[in-house]
């Protein structure tokens, strides 16, 4: 399948929007926010690294259009998904002086999306918010679908909001500045799209994959639509995660687990923590006679050749146990009675949901894994 139009609809009702995904797209911002937006003032937020590299392309198309506007700069990186950055952020916005028509614009990674989605959900009781995101992850995955948040001291984004914003603007030339490990740990969620639903996908991820990752400005845009189609697809069937939507989550249970316990500090990414858990969600499968061997080769294999990490001796922290990692999955926000919700897998492309996987068939895996690990 060839997607080759360039705007995307996420069919939510009063609260559906667009994403537009093209080179160049920056420049035309202003342009596309115009009719969107309640009063002419926007405020930017962006981060300590993107903010020198497209604040004046995105000020000066935002000025041509007539939008005043205001700038946040918060630290790059995920420790500022956190109450501290969140409160500042607030109080920073609030001092500008907004009104409710007010829009934010998040320009940056999914970190300044999940914070500035949040700060919109609470400020004025809810302002709007436009997502122009500028990693790999965040044009494939965290602009589209409206889950907002920080992390707590507890885990991963367990503070935040559903909150969707009114426009996705996707500039795929923005990845041209994206340093190479943030490319890879991005792919990690294209790559999740074929392993849950979409084995066709897959295999054209196994063709294409490192030309993504070398430059190939066709094959960027064409996994960026096809992943955003992918994710509308479930977000406007599940919007608040009732059901389906969390598929999405393939690989996140152990991987925000890991990412809990080596710390938000950028020595474990997100993405690199979902692509190990992605093969630890296929490599328990298969322990237990779930899903296919063969699988389990295919996805390690596809993820080695371009030199993404598949197992826990990539990771930057030592001190794990299998007890460790069990609780903290026990802090997932789909916990029901104790019970996580897991997304296992039949095969590449056959995710699905189940709650029934027995503490001590998880602790066997995981105790072997930490084997593996140190071998
Ligand atoms: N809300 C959701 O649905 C959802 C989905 C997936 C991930 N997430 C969250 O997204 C976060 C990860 O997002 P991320 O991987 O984008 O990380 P990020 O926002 O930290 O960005 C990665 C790094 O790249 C830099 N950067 C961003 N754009 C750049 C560009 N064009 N050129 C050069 N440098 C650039 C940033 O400054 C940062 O240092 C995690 O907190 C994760 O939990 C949320
Ligand atoms: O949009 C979703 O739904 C997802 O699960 C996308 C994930 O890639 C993303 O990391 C999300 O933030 C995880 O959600 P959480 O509810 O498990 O925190
Ligand atoms: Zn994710």
């Amino acid at each position: 399948m060839t997607i080759d139009k360039k705007t995307l609809h996420v069919a939510l009702d009063e609260r559906s929007y667009d994403i537009i995904a093209a080179p160049g797209v920056l420049s035309d911002a202003g342009r596309y926010f115009l009719p969107l937006l309640k009063t002419k003032r926007v405020v930017i937020v962006t981060d300590s690294n993107v903010g020198p590299l497209y604040l004046d392309q995105l000020g000066q198309s935002l000025t041509d259009s007539g939008i005043t506007y205001d700038v946040v700069t918060l630290p790059a990186g995920e420790a500022t998904k956190s109450m501290a950055h969140f409160e500042q952020l607030l109080e920073d916005i609030l001092a500008m002086g907004i009104e409710r028509g007010t829009t934010l614009i998040a320009l940056g990674g999914g970190v300044i999306g999940d914070i500035t989605g949040f700060a919109a959900s609470t400020l004025l009781r809810g302002i709007d918010f436009i997502q122009v995101p500028t990693t790999l992850l965040s044009q494939v995955d965290s602009s589209v679908g409206g889950k907002t948040g920080i992390n707590a001291k507890a885990g991963k984004n367990l503070i935040g909001a559903f909150h969707q914003p009114r426009l996705v603007l996707i500039d795929t030339e923005s990845l041209n500045s994206l340093p190479k490990r943030e490319l890879l740990a991005g792919y990690a969620e294209v790559v999740k799209y074929g392993l849950l639903g979409d084995a066709d996908f897959f295999n054209w991820l196994e063709e294409n994959g490192q030309k993504l990752i070398d430059g190939d400005q066709d094959v960027r845009r064409e996994a960026i639509l096809r992943s955003c189609a992918a994710k509308a697809d479930v977000v406007a069937q599940d919007e608040r995660e009732g059901g389906v939507r969390a598929l999405l989550n393939l690989g996140h249970t152990f991987g925000h687990a890991l990412e809990k316990e080596c710390g938000y500090d950028g020595g474990l990414l997100h993405g690199e923590a979902v692509a190990i858990g992605m093969v630890m969600a296929f490599e328990y499968c298969a322990a237990q006679g779930l899903c296919p061997q063969e699988d389990v080769v295919r996805v390690k294999e596809h993820l080695l050749s371009l030199d993404m990490p598949v197992d826990l001796r990539a990771l930057p922290c030592e001190d794990w146990t299998a007890e460790l990692l069990m609780k903290h999955m026990l802090k997932d926000k789909k916990v029901k009675d104790g019970k996580v919700m897991f997304v296992l897998v039949r095969g590449i492309g056959q995710a699905y949901l189940s709650r029934d996987v027995e503490d001590q068939a998880l602790k066997e895996y995981l105790d072997d894994l930490l084997v593996r690990s140190k071998s």
